[in-house]
């Protein structure tokens, strides 16, 4: 079962370079959400500040109870064991084969036998699509081989939460669309809470419950995928679109020279490139055929539900159409102006197991 995350106004600096201030946000129990942001926003800063790898000049990151910033080694060692983490390159052991690598925390951390370490190394290898790999050695299979035998390794001490860093570096579309699978397959059979760092727009559109943005040293945005997906943000439609024309620059933000110079630039004919079609809410990958409904997509509906009339109006249309007839009915929510949604959706919760 996933637990909460709940970040309050975090804010962390290497010496006097900020790097992002007053982040709050809450991963929602048992959900998938996702980070975007420029690159050295400090996604990946942030994911090592959530497990207590970096320290936080302020804030507070409160898991089950305890404030990873303020508590003791000795607490944050235990709470550690909560996560698992899977690195952009799988961060294996390159002369251990997988089978070693992924037995690894369990020989660390347990003090299971070698019987029993070896059902749950083989269990999770097949998990992960990787049953008979297990004398590969990290060099000699592909990168996409070599995440999921991370991800293997990240599950062996049943997470509740799962940190992924950029997992589509170095692969390609489809392997990024396989591995995005694995992740809602996994999220369906363990109900762990993901947060996964990407650049990737089609992951960021088809993957997760939720999503957030960092710019300007700042959480631009969190919430519900559709918030972003449907925002008319100029940092977001850039960021999703993948143009030059907006406020992200090449190295870092533009300045306003920059801005008007490109702009003169883009009116004159010259291409801003990206692709123009990215529009919309594409429909959210699901798991895959025989393994259970995600937890956390049910719990996402029923929480988004509640606070549908205090969402922008794009989200709200966007979060009607994502729903099946069953689930309009049982939320009061067929046809008609989005200003009632709220109002009929908070009348019917807890009116019985909602249909997605
Ligand atoms: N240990 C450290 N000491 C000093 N500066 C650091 C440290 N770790 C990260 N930084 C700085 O923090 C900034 C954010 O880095 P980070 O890797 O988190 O960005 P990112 O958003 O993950 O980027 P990318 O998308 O390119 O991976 C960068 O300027 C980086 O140099």
């Amino acid at each position: 079962m996933g637990v909460e995350v709940v970040v309050e106004g975090l804010t962390k600096s290497f010496g006097n370079q900020n790097i992002w201030r007053d982040v709050s946000l809450t991963l929602p129990p048992g959900e998938v959400s996702a980070l975007l942001g420029p690159s050295g926003t400090g996604k990946s800063v942030f994911l090592k500040s959530l497990i207590g790898l970096l320290k936080p000049e302020r804030g507070r990151c409160v898991i089950n109870g305890v404030d990873i910033v303020t508590c003791s080694e000795r607490t944050l060692y235990e709470t550690r064991k909560l996560f698992g983490v899977l690195f952009q390159d799988g961060a294996l052991f390159g002369s251990m084969n997988l089978f070693d690598n992924v037995a690894f925390p369990l020989r660390e951390h347990t003090r299971k036998s070698e019987t029993e370490i070896r059902r749950i190394v083989l269990e999770k290898l097949e998990m992960t699509g990787l049953t008979g790999a297990d004398d590969k050695l990290p060099g000699e299979i592909s990168g996409g081989m070599r995440k999921r035998a991370g991800l293997a390794r990240a599950l062996v001490l049943d997470p509740e939460i799962i940190l992924v860093d950029e997992p589509d570096s170095g692969l390609d579309p489809v392997r990024t669309t396989y591995i995005s699978q694995l992740f809602l397959d996994v999220n369906a059979q363990i109900d762990a809470t993901f947060l996964i760092v990407t650049h990737n727009i089609n992951l960021a559109r088809t993957v997760p419950d939720n999503i957030g943005m960092l710019f300007r040293k700042e959480l631009a945005m969190f919430g519900p995928r559709e918030v972003l997906l449907t925002s008319d943000e100029p940092v977001v439609k850039q960021f999703l679109h993948g143009r030059m024309d907006g406020p992200i620059g090449m190295s870092e933000e533009k300045d306003g020279a920059t801005l008007a110079a490109e702009k003169a630039m883009f009116a004159a004919g010259h291409g801003a490139g990206g692709v123009d079609d990215v529009t919309g809410v594409p429909p959210q990958m699901q798991p895959s055929p025989g393994l259970p409904e995600r937890a956390g997509s049910r719990n996402r509906t029923d929480r988004v539900m509640q606070s549908l009339h205090t969402l922008p109006e794009n989200a709200q249309h966007a979060i009607v159409e994502s729903l099946s007839p069953e689930a309009r009915r049982h939320y009061g929510v067929e046809g008609g102006d989005t200003h009632n949604y709220g109002a009929h959706a908070a009348i019917s919760q807890g009116a019985g197991s909602p249909v997605d």
